[in-house]
């Protein structure tokens, strides 16, 4: 029987969406040889609550995946209230796809080093493999229950993964880009334009509806 191709899976605020989260996206799609679902959070957990609503999140990553079929959006966080805890997500995932197809929750290194602290957190292993994806700045210090699920974990990107649908942990090596949603809200908010950091479409939109601006709007 062939091996299903693995599904995988970017979960984030997306507040906005930016090159960081499009090329990392796009080299695990094309490491893992997998379909790469976008996520964006409803209700973001863990973090203050994003500038722009969900819809405008969305829609904002609607016009980043225009004109390509590798990275899709998937927006069924929007249908649940309350926090988006990725681990009720994987499970209705989970349930859609059955137990054998391999589900692979992409993290960037910054996100990987918190896991310990989400809601149910060893349930991820359960349901999906976890990649994480480099990320520039210094690396972030793993807790030592983290570390441990690390060392039992790991495989390499030719191991055997792809024959489980759940339970690996496997880092991959992306282009690294300095770029984050904090630093592009921070530019449009003091007048600065964030060209090239992030798609111009996307970058149209933002200005178009006067989103994350200070009082001295983007700059371009
Ligand atoms: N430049 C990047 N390179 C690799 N991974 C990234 C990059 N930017 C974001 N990610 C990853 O994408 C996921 C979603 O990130 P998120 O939407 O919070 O973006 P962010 O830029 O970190 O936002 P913020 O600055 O608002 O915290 C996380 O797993 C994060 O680690
Ligand atoms: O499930 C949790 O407890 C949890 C805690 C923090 C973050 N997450 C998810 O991790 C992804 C990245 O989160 P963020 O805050 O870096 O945008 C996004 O899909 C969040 O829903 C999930």
């Amino acid at each position: 029987m062939n091996t299903p191709r693995p599904l995988a899976l970017l979960g984030g605020t997306f507040d906005p969406v930016h090159f960081g989260h499009l090329r990392a996206a796009w080299e695990a799609a094309e490491q893992l040889d997998a379909e790469v679902h976008l996520l964006p959070a409803n209700v973001p957990p863990h973090r203050p609550q994003p500038a722009v609503d969900a819809a405008g999140r969305v829609e904002l990553l609607r016009l980043a995946l225009a004109g390509q079929e590798r990275l899709r959006l998937d927006t069924r966080e929007l249908q649940r209230a309350g926090p988006s805890y990725t681990v009720d997500t994987l499970y209705e995932l989970r349930a859609e796809i059955g137990p054998q197809r391999p589900l692979v929750l992409l993290l960037g290194m910054d996100a990987f080093a918190a896991l310990a602290s989400w809601n149910r957190w060893l349930q991820l292993f359960e349901l999906a493999h976890i990649a994480v994806m480099d990320r520039p700045g210094p690396a972030p210090a793993f807790p030592a229950e983290l570390q441990a699920q690390v060392a039992a974990r790991r495989a390499g990107l030719d191991g055997d993964w792809r024959g489980h649908g759940a339970g690996r942990v496997l880092f991959l090596d992306v282009t690294a880009l300095e770029i984050s949603a904090t630093a592009v809200r921070g530019q449009l908010a003091a007048g600065l334009s964030p060209r090239y950091l992030v798609p111009d479409a996307v970058l149209g939109e933002i200005q178009r509806r006067g989103w994350y601006r200070g009082g001295s709007g983007a700059g371009d």
